[in-house]
C-alpha cells in the first residue's frame, strides 16, 4: 500500500509522463543511467542504515550544530546566487538563508503554525557534523553507489546535501550541472522532471542572474504571455519515498515537493561531477547544447562588462538574421 494519496499533491496544469520504477539489480537501471535518462531504483539499500534520521534522533545527535536553514514567506525555496547580486539590482527573494542550530530549528518546525514562515534545512553533511551522523553516515550502501560511479563514468562525489522539509514545501523548477542520486529516508517527495529539450518551454534566468539555472515560470501562477511556450512543457513524474532512490541525470529539470499534510521529509543527495567525455559525437545531445548556452552566454556578459547588455547584442545578432524564413 502506498504511503500517500493524490489529494496530498499540489496541482499543476502540466502535461505528464511517469518515471520508470526498477529494482536495483535490473539491467536496465545501468542503461538508463549511462543514457541520462532518469529512473526510480528500488531495493539498493542506499539509506536503509539511516531510517532512524528522525527529527528527535538528529535533535539529539546535531543539537548545537550550526544548520544552513532556508526560511520562505510561502511554500517556495528558490535557490539563489548571492554572488550574482549586484548593487544596482533591485532583487528581493521570498526565501533566504537563515543559520540555526539543530535543536532551534526542530523546535520551530514542531511549533509551527499557519501563517508563520516556512524552513527548510539544506545542510551539508561532513565530519563536523557530530561523531554519531558520521558514524551512520559510513554505513551508506557506499559499495553500491560507487559502483554505479564507476559503471557510468561519473566524475568523483563532490557532496551530500542532508535535506529537511516542512510537509508542503516546494524546490522550484531547476537544473543543476551535477549527476544526482538522490535518496529519501523519510516521508514521500513528489519530483517532476523534464529534459534539456524542454529548455525553451521553461525560460530559465540568464546565466548571470542571481536565479540562474531556475525556471522563470512560477508554476502555481504560470504567466502565458510572458512564458507562452510553458503551456506546451511535457515533464515525467514520480513520488520518491522511504529508502528509493531517483537518478536525476545532470542538466534535466527539476521541482520537488514534500507532499501536503505528510509530515517532515528527510532525505539526502549524492551529487557526481560529470564524467570526461572520450569521444564527442555529432549532432550533440542536448544537455551539451545547454552548455554550450551558457558559455556563449558568460563570455558576452564578460566582454562587454556588463551583463545588461548581453541581450540586446544577441537580439542585434539573431532578429532578421536567424529569425522566421530571413535565414535562406
Ligand atoms: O529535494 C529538494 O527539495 C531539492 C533537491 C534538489 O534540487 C537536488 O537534490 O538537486
Ligand atoms: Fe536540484
Amino acid at each position: 500500500m502506498a504511503g500517500w494519496n493524490e489529494s496530498q499533491l499540489r496541482k499543476y496544469n502540466i502535461k505528464l509522463e511517469k518515471i520508470p520504477t526498477l529494482q536495483y539489480d535490473d539491467p536496465k537501471v545501468d542503461s538508463l543511467l549511462s543514457n541520462n535518462k532518469p529512473v526510480l531504483i528500488k531495493g539498493s539499500k542506499l539509506v536503509s542504515q539511516v531510517l532512524k534520521w528522525d527529527l528527535d534522533y538528529l535533535t539529539e545527535h546535531m543539537n548545537s550544530i550550526c544548520c544552513n536553514v532556508l526560511v520562505s514567506k510561502n511554500h517556495k525555496f528558490k535557490y539563489y546566487d548571492q554572488k550574482k547580486i549586484t548593487p544596482n539590482m533591485t532583487f528581493k527573494p521570498i526565501s533566504r538563508p537563515s543559520p540555526m542550530i539543530f535543536s532551534e530549528f526542530a523546535k520551530k518546525i514542531k511549533d509551527w503554525k499557519k501563517g508563520d514562515s516556512r524552513l527548510y534545512m539544506q545542510q551539508v553533511l561532513n565530519n563536523s557534523i557530530s561523531q554519531r551522523i558520521v558514524s551512520d553516515f559510513v554505513m551508506f550502501n557506499w559499495d553500491w553507489i560507487m559502483s554505479k560511479q564507476k559503471t557510468c563514468k561519473w566524475g568523483s562525489l563532490t557532496s551530500n546535501l542532508l535535506l529537511i522539509a516542512q510537509e508542503g514545501n516546494v524546490t522550484p523548477c531547476h537544473y543543476d550541472e551535477q549527476q544526482n542520486m538522490f535518496a529519501c529516508i523519510r516521508g514521500y517527495k513528489r519530483f517532476i522532471l523534464f529534459p534539456p529539450s524542454e529548455f525553451e518551454c521553461l525560460y530559465p534566468h540568464p546565466v548571470h542572474h542571481p536565479y540562474d539555472r531556475q525556471s522563470q515560470v512560477d508554476f502555481d501562477n504560470p504567466d502565458y504571455i510572458k512564458f507562452p511556450k510553458f503551456k506546451k512543457a511535457c515533464g515525467y513524474e514520480v513520488i520518491v519515498g522511504p529508502e528509493d532512490v531517483l537518478y536525476i541525470p545532470m542538466y534535466w529539470f527539476h521541482h520537488v515537493e514534500s507532499l501536503m499534510h505528510g509530515g517532515c521529509t528527510v532525505s539526502v543527495n549524492f551529487w557526481f561531477k560529470a564524467g570526461s567525455v572520450e569521444k564527442i559525437e555529432y549532432p550533440l545531445l542536448d544537455h551539451q547544447k545547454m552548455v554550450i548556452m551558457r558559455n556563449v552566454e558568460k563570455m558576452l556578459a564578460e566582454a562587454l562588462h556588463d551583463p545588461n547588455e548581453v541581450g540586446n547584442m544577441l537580439n542585434t545578432i539573431v532578429l532578421g538574421r536567424y529569425t522566421s524564413d530571413t535565414n535562406q
